[in-house]
């Protein structure tokens, strides 16, 4: 069964690996995810200057069936990142044919200027194997309204950063819920040659859970809003991957992440037109060992369907 696949030009040597945030903001993380089942890795969407982020609690899981939660997570960390040199140097050293896995850089600038001075620099640094996906969706920085809400600065900031980037390179973009709004995505990514690939969905922005025992929000920024992921926003999930799958120019790819807790999941997302899975809450409850657990599940359950490749099903999702 053959599990691997190509993205901007990089072989994966399967298509699971990290959502960007989840177990991958300093070395030992990103090391225990090299040592792990995954295909690839990326790092925490990285800003010009390191950040704490906001105060804690900033992460809970929602346990299935607890009034508190439909299967899942809300997150707020605000950020928190080593600041982008620390990223670099990481991408610097690393040794992609030593590994077998590609690296994925994440940037998120809190500005324009500031996504120019990142990208130059890793553009600069000629790194081989290393692929960036740049986050227009980060939904918790106060203040800070995220970027791929506003199509119109989507445009700009890619027009100023594809060329400055040359090489093939993604885009991380939140869920969207209209018609409409797929259209007016999809036609700006299509624009840009070298945009490769959209990682849909980043987190379900500003949900709110609450615990019935204590009446009090169950995490501290924002008075208890935040980003929801895990397996209650699986079908937001696989909407957006779908969306794109059907609008997005021949040759560009998407990267499905959202609600992916086993291998029932990541076969959907496959089926939805997603090229790798990214995985985010169920990695941070279950730790690095999830993704030898949920390529096995995957496996087997293409071996009972008859399929040798993803490549046979990908985005075939049959309709009525
Ligand atoms: C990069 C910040 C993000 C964060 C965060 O650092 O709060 N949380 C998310 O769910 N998605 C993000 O994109």
């Amino acid at each position: 069964v053959d599990l691997s696949t190509v993205i901007a030009g990089v072989p994966l040597s399967n298509v699971f690996f990290n959502a960007a945030g989840a177990w991958c903001q300093r070395e030992d993380e990103l090391q225990a995810l090299l040592d792990s089942g995954a295909g690839s890795l990326i790092t925490k969407s990285a800003t010009y200057e390191a950040r704490e982020g906001n105060p804690t609690p900033r992460y809970a899981p929602l346990a299935d069936g607890v009034i508190s939660g439909g299967g899942g997570s809300i997150s707020s960390i605000g950020l928190a990142n080593e600041g982008y040199k620390y990223y670099l140097n990481y991408a610097r050293q690393f040794d992609v044919t030593r590994h077998g896995k590609p690296l994925f850089i994440s940037l998120s600038g809190l500005s324009l200027a500031d996504s120019v001075k990142m990208v130059t620099a890793f553009a600069q640094a000629e790194l081989s194997g290393c692929i960036l996906e740049i986050n227009f969706s980060c939904p918790n920085v106060p203040g800070k309204p995220q970027l791929g809400y506003d199509m119109n600065a989507m445009d700009t900031t890619l027009a100023t950063l594809a060329p400055l980037i040359e090489k093939p390179f993604g885009i991380k973009l939140p869920p969207y819920f209209d018609m409409a709004h797929f259209d007016q995505v999809a036609a700006v990514v299509n624009k840009y040659d070298n945009l490769a690939f959209v990682t849909c969905i980043n987190s379900v922005g500003n949900g709110l859970a609450i615990d019935l025992d204590t009446e009090r929000a169950m995490i501290k920024p924002k008075n208890g809003f935040g980003g929801l992921g895990g397996r209650m926003i699986l079908n937001t999930a696989l909407a957006n991957v779908n969306a794109f799958y059907r609008r997005l120019a021949p040759g560009k790819q998407v990267i499905g992440v959202g609600g992916v807790v086993s291998g029932k999941e990541a076969f959907l997302h496959i089926l939805a037109g997603a090229s790798a899975i990214q995985i985010g809450t169920q990695l941070m409850e279950e730790g690095p060992p999830v993704f030898d657990r949920v390529k096995r599940e995957l496996e087997s359950i293409m071996e009972k369907k008859g399929y040798n490749s993803v490549e046979e099903f990908r985005g075939k999702v049959k309709t009525l």
